[in-house]
């Protein structure tokens, strides 16, 4: 049986950013934008940029060229650019509503007063930058000094699409908490932080049952997409990752039917869109919001009004993690982007040398307050 789950975010809607379009089941269909009202009304988000997200379970993708359309529409990398564009109306209004976390800083830091602050990091386009291959993704020293010093002041989780240990073998930070597989599968620090709290042992794999599954899919994946040139397909244990950044573009609908040929075969499993790459997954209730607020209550933290999360990311994954702090109305979300998209972060940043940036002035600000207040940890 063929059955599509239209998921919408709730903010946009709520921040009166989209007007959305009834389905017609592209995997990703371009929603119809409002003009901000705080604005005036008068500035129109050009309707190919803002994209509505669709999950589509194991039935079936109908219409891989829509599909292919906005993939087109929404790829960073097709923007052709000189290194600073002039920035456009669109951009500024979009900027004007998520402001740079680097301009702002005094801001966000004014909110840490009184708070235990937690932060989330997503891997991929925030902490390295976008390459071809996701084998070669390595994160600067510098950001992992920033990274490692962070956590050294708050306890501190990488949420990420890939594999738990994949990331780790990036990061090599023991401790902080790690959760892979979309938030799927984590674990705390093995090493005991310098800020202490919450030592508990942290163990959590919220989909275990898929996993032979997936190893299922992404076998039949392999041998369906070796004769598409460039196209990878990447085991994230609880989840699958294809890849068609290196594909032509003549060659993306062909990659798109493949992959749905395959899952018509696994109604349990979904398919969702990320940078230049088709994520597969079970059609679970788990996401890097959940993570978030897992690793929020193993913290001691669930309902308590003193813990403020900060998590910066770039996908529309992390979106659920920025929903979920919208909707707690508790901390902050930074969205990691050079171009408007629609988003629940509240503030924003352009690449991963502004995070990197951003991480260091914590970590002096951190410092700076250390010196001033000795014995306040
Ligand atoms: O949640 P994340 O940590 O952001 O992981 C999301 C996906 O990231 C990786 O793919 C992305 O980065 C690659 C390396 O820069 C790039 O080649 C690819 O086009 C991007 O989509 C990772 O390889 C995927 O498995 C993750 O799902």
């Amino acid at each position: 049986m063929t059955k599509q789950n239209v998921e919408v975010s709730d903010c946009a809607s709520r921040i009166g950013m989209v007007r959305l379009t009834p389905s017609k089941s592209p995997l990703f269909s371009p929603a119809v934008p409002e003009p901000p009202a705080a604005l005036g009304g008068n500035i129109a988000i050009p309707q190919k940029k803002v994209l509505k997200r669709l999950e589509i379970s194991g039935g079936g993708v109908n219409n891989i060229s829509a599909w292919v359309d906005s993939i087109r529409a929404s790829s960073p990398t097709r923007i052709k650019s000189p290194a600073s564009p002039p920035e456009t109306e669109e951009q500024s209004s979009w900027t004007l509503r998520h402001p740079s976390a680097l301009q702002k800083f005094e801001e966000i830091v004014s909110a840490f007063k009184g708070k235990q602050v937690v932060m989330f990091l997503d891997y991929d386009g925030t902490l390295s930058p976008i390459v071809d291959d996701p084998d070669r993704a390595f994160m600067s020293r510098e950001m992992r000094e920033a990274l490692k010093d962070v956590a050294t002041f708050f306890p501190t989780a990488i949420v990420s699409g890939r594999c738990r240990d994949k990331v780790y073998s990036f990061v090599r930070l023991s401790e902080l908490f790690y959760a892979g597989s979309h938030g799927m599968d984590i674990k705390g620090p093995s090493k005991r932080r310098k800020c202490n709290i919450g030592n508990q042992p942290v163990f959590f794999q919220a989909a275990t049952e898929f996993q032979p599954m997936i190893d299922e899919v992404y076998k039949a994946l392999l041998k369906k997409t070796n004769s598409i040139p460039g196209a990878m397909v990447e085991n994230n244990k609880f989840c699958l990752s294809v890849h068609f950044r290196c594909v032509d573009e003549k060659r993306w609908a062909a990659l798109a039917g493949q992959v749905r040929l395959v899952l018509n075969a696994y109604p349990k499993l979904k398919l969702t869109q990320g940078r230049m790459v088709l994520e597969i997954r079970p059609t679970i209730k788990w996401d890097k919001g959940k993570a978030l607020e897992f690793l929020l209550e193993s913290l001691g933290y669930a309902n308590s009004d003193d813990v403020l999360p900060v998590y910066i990311g770039d996908d529309r994954t992390d979106e659920d993690a920025f929903k979920v702090l919208h909707d707690r109305g508790q901390g902050f979300g930074i969205l990691v982007s050079r171009v408007a998209k629609e988003t629940c972060a509240t503030y924003s940043l352009q690449e991963p040398s502004e995070v990197k940036e951003f991480l260091v002035r914590l970590v002096e600000w951190c410092r700076g307050r250390e010196r001033l207040m000795p014995h306040q940890g």
